[in-house]
């Protein structure tokens, strides 16, 4: 437990850029010299090779659903088609040439058109053909025609070569065909939703908006009866970014909530607090956006939705403590040493507040439930490497008697239902840990005991020793953007039931975003207007020094990567300006939400001023995931190449999001001795256009 809880506790208490980074650099796949795969393994789980296909395996009993593509369907801006109207448009008046008379002009006199003009000069233009010339040609032209049809038949019977994909080394190569949907809802109504959230829906989004494709797919699933006798869905929801996805599956979770609010099991302990709802993600600001999102379909509903992500401290209770708590903390070592025990627990005295939905990274999550401090065992291994490595002897009694855990404040019993967000990086190795600890947790306090062993490999390789299929007692609703190879390998062997529903667009840029590429040169001197920026490194040091840069420039900006000072603060004012605000969850300001009280924005004119209030957000991977930024934030600058195609989905997805238009370019160098590089990602993303 130590040992492998101390790696765990290496993450520190959220997703760090580190771990985003790593995240996406690995490239588990084995390469030989000439950069071909290695034999034997094309087939292994690799956390940067997506998937080009959910299929379950056959005979499972998991099911995939594929939304039909837009221009069959309704889109985020409602401009095309719901599936059964017709596709081709209703016939207009016949129109030939001349024959209606314009307005003010009269018909044309066929008699009065001036004839052709005579050849005389021209010598090289060919006569007009005779009638018999002219039979003749039309009859070469129809074999000519003939010919062409043969041997387009003749080629349609070869064996296809298959085409070059850029993207072989990111999308795995086992290709079947998807299951498409037709029937499928076109309008947010009531039913299935309830009045209370689909008022407060139509105020978050364009009020004419119809579903997106992933959200028509929830509506038509997550809305009905379960039929099987097993009552908790196992649900994986895959879509492009900005495709909707929190609204699609907080939906159906906020509405069986509300139905169940009466006949849900009494809270355990009055002074836990026992939500009913988890919803995981693997950043803070993510977090703290999420909880506004429950919040603004709430207003009529009146859930109660909390954020766990009140502030970034690490994980030690003494950490965030005044000076009056370190005082009596004192005390209670000194009790402790007398008992002889090992670590202190201290009670909390705060009567619980009500939550029925909690939001929050897993960490954060797990520090309620254990907590705060429960991990202590990883602190004191810590310590004591860092003591070991500076050479000096630690006492291994005093040291460990220095950390203590608090009491927990939140209870599992009750949770229904459980969001894990970003499902690919709160399942890679590095955070799996922490993800399926919890997730077994909530099984237990619910009564059932689930095999984890928390040093066990997620896709342990071999047939002999997969994992074996687990059905928690909730309802588990698995989401991201890129569905890995190595999340799909696991999602086969945990769940193997689990029902996939996907959009036609996965693991392609949104419509409504282009990509552009630039060299590095730059064009000095060239200003335009440009809208808000997005600017991702690949490292802190990078944006270290380009905020520098900019500094010198006198643009306004902020610099944000992962041990930013700003991101201590319990709340995303540092992204003030930068994130998508939804309006009524204004009128709601918290400090737990993480939403912007108006007061705290600067008056409009300002806000619109570069000069006056930063445009520009230079920041790592960390910000990448899941977050909802502004629609004024129209370019996305990629300064680095992006490591492999999930990295590159993740930041360019952060503008164009539900059908705004927005760029994504790609800075690196274009021409000339190491230009491979870029050259490769130019080809692979323009693989990836819808
Ligand atoms: N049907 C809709 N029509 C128009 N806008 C919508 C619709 N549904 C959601 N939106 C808006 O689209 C934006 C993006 O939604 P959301 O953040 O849920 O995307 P996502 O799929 O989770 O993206 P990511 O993969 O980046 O996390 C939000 O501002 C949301 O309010």
């Amino acid at each position: 437990m130590l040992s492998c809880s101390l790696r765990a506790a290496r993450l520190s208490a959220e997703l760090s850029e580190r771990c985003l980074h790593s995240s996406a650099s690995l490239n588990a796949q084995p390469r030989t010299k000439k950069g071909g795969r290695k034999p034997g393994l094309t087939n292994s789980p690799s956390r940067t090779r997506l998937v080009d296909n959910l299929k379950p395996k056959p005979g499972s009993g998991g099911r995939l659903e594929v939304a039909p593509k837009p221009n069959r369907f309704s889109s985020v801006k409602g401009k095309s088609k719901a599936p059964g109207s017709t596709s081709t448009p209703p016939p207009g008046p016949a129109f030939t040439r001349d024959s209606v008379p314009h307005e003010g002009r009269a018909p044309i006199d066929e008699s009065s058109r001036p004839t052709r003009r005579p050849k005389t000069d021209l010598e090289d233009i060919p006569p007009i053909p005779t009638t018999s010339q002219a039979h003749n040609l039309k009859s070469w032209a129809s074999r000519a025609h003939e010919e062409r049809v043969e041997k387009r038949q003749a080629a349609r019977k070869l064996p296809r070569k298959p085409p070059v994909d850029p993207l072989g080394n990111e999308f795995s190569d086992a290709a079947t065909k998807t299951e498409l949907s037709d029937e499928l809802p076109t309008e947010f109504a009531s039913p299935p939703l309830l009045p209370g959230l689909l008022t407060c829906l139509k105020e978050v989004i364009p009020p004419k908006a119809k579903p997106t494709p992933i959200q028509a797919l929830s509506l038509k699933h997550l809305f009905t009866r379960k039929e099987s006798q097993d009552p908790w869905r196992q649900v994986l929801l895959a879509s492009e970014t900005g495709s909707g996805k929190t609204t699609a599956y907080l939906l159906p979770m906020l509405q069986d909530l509300k139905q169940t609010e009466l006949s849900a099991r009494p809270a355990g302990s009055q002074r836990l607090m026992q939500p009913r709802a988890l919803v995981l993600a693997p950043t803070h600001e993510l977090s703290r956006q999420l909880a506004s999102s429950a919040k603004a379909l709430l207003h009529i509903s009146k859930l109660r939705v909390l954020c766990a992500s009140r502030a970034n401290a690490p994980s030690n209770p003494r950490a965030s403590g005044t000076a009056a708590k370190m005082a009596s903390d004192m005390a209670a070592f000194s009790n402790a040493g007398e008992a002889g025990s090992e670590f202190q627990v201290r009670q909390s005295t705060e009567r619980a507040r009500a939550v029925d939905v909690m939001v929050g990274t897993p960490n954060k999550v797990l520090e309620m439930t254990r907590g705060r401090g429960w991990n202590w065992d990883e602190r004191l291994e810590a310590k004591l490497q860092k003591e070991a490595s500076m050479g000096r002897d630690v006492d291994l009694d005093a040291t460990r008697k220095s950390f203590y855990t608090e009491a927990p404040e939140m209870g599992l019993a009750n949770v229904e239902w459980v969001v894990v967000d970003e499902a690919d990086v709160m399942f890679d190795p590095d955070f799996q840990e922490y993800t399926r600890m919890l997730l077994a947790d909530i099984a237990l306090a619910r009564g059932v005991s689930v095999p984890f062993d928390p040093t066990s490999d997620l896709n342990p390789l071999g047939s002999e020793t997969p994992n074996a299929p687990i059905n928690y007692p909730f309802n588990l609703i698995l989401t991201s953007a890129t569905i890995p190879s190595s999340l799909a390998s696991y999602i086969d062997t945990t769940h193997p039931t689990m029902t996939r529903l996907a959009s036609p667009h996965l693991h392609h840029l949104p419509k409504s975003l282009k990509p552009e590429y630039d060299s590095l040169r730059g064009k000095d001197g060239q200003r335009g207007h440009l809208s808000k920026v997005l600017i991702f490194c690949n490292k802190r040091s990078k944006v270290a020094d380009l905020s520098e840069f900019l500094e010198e420039k006198g643009i306004k900006h902020v610099a944000l990567a992962g041990g930013a000072e700003a991101r201590k603060r319990g709340s995303n004012h540092h992204l003030d300006g930068f994130l998508r605000v939804k309006t009524k969850a204004l009128a709601i300001p918290t400090s737990e939400s993480g939403v912007t009280p108006a007061g705290a924005l600067p008056p409009l004119a300002d806000a619109k001023d570069p000069r006056k209030t930063p445009h520009v957000l230079l920041t790592t991977s960390l910000l990448s995931r899941g977050l909802d930024f502004a629609p004024d934030i129209k370019h996305v600058f990629i300064v680095d190449e992006p490591r492999n195609m999930i990295d590159f989905l993740h930041r360019a997805g952060r503008a164009g999001r539900a059908g705004e238009k927005g760029r994504v370019v790609v800075f690196g160098k274009m021409e000339g001795r190491g230009s491979a590089l870029a050259k490769d990602v130019r080809k692979k993303v323009g693989a990836l256009k819808a």
